[in-house]
């Protein structure tokens, strides 16, 4: 199972798993008898993005980031992956603060640079000699990237650029590491030559220099304290006139000449926004991943202690009942524990097809990335609150992780693309291939859209628990779901449009059907990449809880999510057949939810004292490393 789980290079976690846990610098404690290593979140914020450096000298010095940027493969990039999610697991600040350089800052130069980019920078970068960070948002513009304000333009007298900041909200915002250590950003700004808008694009400046000074004409200020991520200095950014040679411009995708004059081999403006945009998707996918790493944690905590703390008896002299034994506490965990294994598996494949990814599939990767970033992230932040109040007081202990795991992970469904905007993207790109094949009066292709073309499946009217657990009937409903409301979005958007409402995108996304209609988009895939894992397996006792475990993920989707019964796909009969499938569900899942826990991978240290003796847990804030 955690083969399956866990993905194939479960070695390579292991590894630095072991490095983690045996190195003082990931603050082992111990609480009776057990070691765990928890990140000393009642550090003050600069003493936090301290500790968040020495622990990065730390795995540079163990080469844990050898070939970074340079081994290439999907064994390679599998691997990275792999090893970014062990330190997520550690500690959030740790992951993002080196998300930034290698997958941001390292990423764009990869992308966006040609090769005297990659021989200038990829080296030093590699070996953290610069430290990169990556100036997309402003304080104006985070979301809407077009409208970013900050202008470069040309000056072919001297053969440079110049970076400005015209306006305050214009400032570069939110910037990690930008307020501290970083020596050089990407800054994203509009072109203008000689008056001519080109839109954005990518370029290359040093803030601070080896000694740490803030460069001439640069300004950088401090955002200040969160409510979480506190080892990240995020930070603000302002160009005053900022000179830089024209080969800092990031010119994979356009060039200026020393003349001034532009080129570009993408033509359509919007393809060419798209290509830059392209290096937000590799921490996307990191993002999405180690948000099912983060749900698994606190599940994993909040089991095991619902199967240690006990709450009122149910006769007089009987012992008092385990947590996990009332149907209620199986209903709040259980449900996420399906779903998270299934997130699970959604984000293993999403890390496959973006190691494996071609120019035809980056449209595919971007608006799968998009659905699982953000599905992923909310699904994480739901489990969370859900398993600190499972453990009751002990959730709220800070050593007990799975509370300031909330604090630390909230930020994942804003950074890295907002979630409600991303989900947008999934809708957008939904109508597009609806209407392209619409006007080719063709079948659907592209976007994994095959099943559109299918015809509608019959739903019995009665629906047995037979029915219910059979993978027909869930991915009927799901396509069901999905093709319907593809359907019904397109015809809206039409009348809607007949009546004089606005045709732009950002509008029309922000209709209740476009967000149903991504919701079932990612279901379904989801669903999808389940089914896949469960084939992978013979049959045997390990399938029959799988099984089940799906049954439990497709369920229970249906019953969170109204629009079976607006819309019709489910009779309040049915809807009640349903839930009572779900209970039935918890019980069958009940037996297994240790061993389904402990299959996820996470050393034991990785959790916290309430996940095995909840007593001990009193003994461990009195006892040092
Ligand atoms: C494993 C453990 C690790 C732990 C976690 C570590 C994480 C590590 C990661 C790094 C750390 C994070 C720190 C945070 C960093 C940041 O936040 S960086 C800034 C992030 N900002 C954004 O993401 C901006 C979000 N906004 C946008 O992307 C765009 O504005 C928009 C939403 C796409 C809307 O743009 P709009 O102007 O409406 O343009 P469209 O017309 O929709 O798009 C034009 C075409 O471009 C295509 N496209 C858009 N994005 C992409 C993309 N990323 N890749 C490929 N293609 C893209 C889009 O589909 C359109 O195509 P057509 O429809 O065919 O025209
Ligand atoms: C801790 C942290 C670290 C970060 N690190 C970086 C970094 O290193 N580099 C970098 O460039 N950026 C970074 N960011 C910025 C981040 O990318 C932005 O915060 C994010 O893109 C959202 O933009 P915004 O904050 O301006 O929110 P906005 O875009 O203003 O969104 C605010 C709200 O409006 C909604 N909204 C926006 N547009 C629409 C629409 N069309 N329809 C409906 N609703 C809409 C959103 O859903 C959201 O709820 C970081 C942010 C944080 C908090």
């Amino acid at each position: 199972m955690r083969k399956l789980m866990d993905g194939h290079n479960f070695q390579d976690r292991d590894w630095l798993f072991g490095l983690m846990i045996q190195s003082k610098l990931f603050c082992p404690k111990r609480a009776g008898g057990r070691v765990f290593i928890s990140p000393d979140y009642n550090q003050t914020m600069e003493q936090q993005r301290e500790m968040t450096m020495k622990r990065i000298a730390y795995l540079l010095d163990r080469g844990v980031f050898d070939g970074w940027l340079t081994g290439k493969g999907a064994e390679a990039e599998m691997r990275k992956f792999a090893l970014h999610e062990v330190i997520g697991m550690y500690d959030h600040s740790l992951a993002v603060k080196l998300g930034v350089h290698y997958y941001l800052w390292g990423g764009a130069i990869q992308f966006f640079g040609t090769k005297r980019h990659h021989d200038k920078w990829l080296r030093d970068t590699e070996a953290y000699m610069i430290k990169g960070c990556f100036a997309m948002s402003e304080l104006g513009h985070g979301s809407n990237v077009r409208g970013i304000e900050t202008v470069t333009t040309y000056d072919a007298n001297t053969g440079e650029f110049v970076i400005n900041t015209p306006c305050e909200s214009a400032q570069k915002y939110w910037i990690g590491g930008a307020a501290n250590h970083a020596t050089h950003t990407i800054v994203f700004s509009q072109l203008n030559i000689n008056g001519n808008k080109q839109g954005v694009h990518a370029f290359i400046a040093q803030i601070r220099d080896a000694d740490g000074n803030i460069c001439p004409n640069i300004r950088v200020a401090d955002c200040g304290h969160k409510i979480g991520l506190n080892g990240v200095d995020n930070g603000r950014i302002w160009f005053d006139n900022v000179r830089i040679p024209r080969e800092n411009l990031l010119n994979s995708v356009a060039d200026v000449l020393p003349d001034g004059q532009y080129l570009s081999a993408i033509k359509d403006p919007d393809q060419r926004f798209a290509a830059f945009l392209a290096p937000l998707t590799s921490g996307r996918v990191t993002i999405a991943v180690s948000a099912v790493y983060s749900s698994k944690i606190s599940l994993a905590i909040a089991i095991r202690y619902s199967l240690t703390r006990r709450a009122f008896s149910l006769a007089p002299n009987e012992p008092e009942v385990l947590l996990l034994d009332y149907p209620s506490h199986q209903r709040r965990l259980l449900p996420l524990l399906a779903k998270t294994c299934a997130m699970s598996f959604a984000g293993n494949y999403l890390k496959m097809i973006y190691v494996k990814r071609t120019p035809q599939s980056n449209k595919m990767i971007h608006v799968v990335s998009s659905a699982f970033k953000a599905t992923l992230t909310w699904h994480n932040m739901r489990t969370l609150q859900e398993c600190r109040e499972a453990c009751g007081g002990q959730g709220v202990k800070t050593e007990n992780r799975v509370g300031h795991m909330k604090s630390e992970y909230d930020v994942q469904s804003t950074f890295e693309g907002d979630n409600n905007v991303l989900m947008q993207q999934v809708s957008k790109a939904l109508l597009g291939e609806y209407i392209a094949a619409k006007k080719r009066k063709a079948p659907f292709k592209g976007l994994g859209l095959e099943h559109m073309n299918e015809s509608c499946p019959v739903i019995p009217s009665q629906l047995t628990s037979s029915t219910l657990q059979s993978s027909r009937f869930q991915t009927d409903v799901f396509c069901l779901r999905e093709r319907d409301l593809l359907n019904r979005f397109a015809i809206e958007v039409s009348q809607r449009q007949a009546q004089g409402e606005s045709k732009e995108y950002a509008f029309i996304l922000s209709y209740q059907l476009a967000e149903d209609l991504g919701r079932a988009f990612s279901d379904r895939l989801i669903l999808q990449t389940f089914l896949e894992a469960e084939a992978t397996v013979s049959d045997g006792p390990m399938k029959n809880v799988l099984g089940l475990l799906r049954s439990m993920y497709a369920l229970i989707s249906l019953e969170e999510d109204p629009a079976f019964l607006r819309y019709g796909y489910l009779s309040t009969e049915n809807a009640a057949a349903v839930r009572k499938e779900v209970t039935k569900l918890c019980g069958e899942l009940r037996p297994h939810a240790l061993a389904l826990v402990s299959s996820f991978g996470i050393p034991d240290a990785f959790l916290s004292p309430i996940a095995f003796d909840w007593i001990d847990a009193n003994s461990w804030s009195s006892v040092q490393h």
